[in-house]
């Protein structure tokens, strides 16, 4: 495939104050931007923030809607969406939060309208945007499920070296990719959103997702329990027996291949693991921590479940790091490797 042919992705700037303006510039500067991306965002503030890391880029402006150009070192194509305040790296100001979610719909529009045939995401601050006054946000995921009018997405991280199933197979030790059944919920509150219907439902989406997108020809996922030890027969907590074990069970009867529940704290070890394609943690800080123990920096997060390709880095905002050109942009290159691998299969 020529540069030319190649998909057009749409790059979110993420939280102005962070430091996702730097990563883009970094990509775009070091020509490790092998897709057609295009940035979205504030091309005045990327202009800043190149400046700041002294690096030198083409910053292209496009019209909205227009074609980016084939893609080449030092290019950064742009479909501007201004700021709503100057931005200091760094701090966080409650008046760009309309900002970082325009830059969103920007991008959501590219794909719903095959302008675009995927999106990656730089962090948002969910704190600020909530802060702003947006009740409900929770992030990215859940924000790309409503504007898409789908009923279950999936959140899913994966390691680099999990991302060629079709390849090199699973791996153990550091090969691995965690999906969640619930995400940004109090924990007080977990137990509660865990109910069979949507255990079904988010099983049928990776199960979908890890064949249509991950080319894994017949998925095998193993689920975490909820409780220690799996709740223990019921003695520590009755959640696998009354939930997990029939939703599974039901899902076993419709062909889906599944472990579990088992015990999360040996599930993720290299002998579990063997043979797995994908773990389904019950909660965020049941899985995230293995992963990104695993793999932080080199590692990716997509949405799945949705019309189009979603993925975005494993790190947040940080603000300590905005302005230094000391983040590393690792995890950035592997999300805009794996969506123009994803897009390319779609
Ligand atoms: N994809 C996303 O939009 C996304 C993902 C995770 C967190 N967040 C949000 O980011 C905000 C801050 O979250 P947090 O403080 O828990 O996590 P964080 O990832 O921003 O920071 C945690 C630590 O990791 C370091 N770190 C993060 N990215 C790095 C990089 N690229 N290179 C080197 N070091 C890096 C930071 O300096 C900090 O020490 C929160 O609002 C959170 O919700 C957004
Ligand atoms: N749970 C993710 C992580 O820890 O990396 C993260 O907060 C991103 O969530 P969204 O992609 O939904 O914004």
């Amino acid at each position: 495939m020529e540069p030319g042919d190649a998909p057009v992705l749409a790059l979110t700037c993420g939280e102005p104050a962070g430091i996702g303006p730097e990563l883009a510039v970094m990509l775009a500067a070091d020509g490790t931007l092998s897709a057609r991306v295009v940035a979205v965002g504030d091309p005045a503030l990327l202009a800043e923030r190149a400046a700041m890391l002294d690096r030198q880029l083409d910053i292209r402006v496009l019209a909205p809607g227009e074609s980016p150009p084939a893609p080449r070192q030092g290019l950064l194509p742009v479909w501007p969406v201004a700021l709503r305040a100057p931005s200091q790296a760094g701090v966080l100001d409650t008046a760009n939060a309309d900002h970082a979610l325009e830059t969103l719909d920007v991008a959501i529009d590219a794909c719903r309208s095959g302008r675009a045939a995927g999106m990656v995401t730089a962090p948002l601050h969910k704190g600020v945007i909530l802060d702003a006054g947006h009740a409900g946000f929770t992030g990215h995921t859940e924000y790309l499920r409503d504007a898409c009018g789908v009923d279950e997405v999936v959140m899913m991280l994966a390691t680099d070296s999990a991302l060629h199933a079709h390849e090199t197979g699973w791996h153990g030790d550091s090969a691995l990719r965690v999906a969640l059944a619930t995400t940004h919920l109090p924990l007080r509150e977990v137990a509660d959103a865990i109910t069979a219907p949507r255990l079904q439902r988010l099983l049928r989406v990776l199960h979908a997702d890890l064949h249509r997108r991950f080319g894994v020809s017949v998925p095998r996922i193993a689920v975490c329990g909820l409780n220690p030890h799996a709740g223990e027969g019921g003695h520590l907590g009755r959640e696998e027996l009354d939930v997990i074990i029939p939703a599974l069970e039901a899902l076993r009867a419709e062909g889906l291949v599944l472990d579990g529940p088992l015990p999360a704290d040996t599930l993720f070890t290299p002998r579990h693991l063997e043979g797995i394609d994908a773990v389904l943690a019950m909660y965020h800080d049941q899985g995230l921590p293995v992963l990104k123990y695993a793999g932080f920096g080199r590692a990716a997060n997509i949405t799945l479940g949705l019309p189009f390709v979603r993925t975005s880095v494993d790190h947040g905002t940080a603000l300590d790091l905005a302005g230094t050109g000391r983040a590393d942009p690792g995890s950035l290159r592997v999300a805009v490797a794996l969506a123009v691998e994803m897009a390319q299969r779609a």
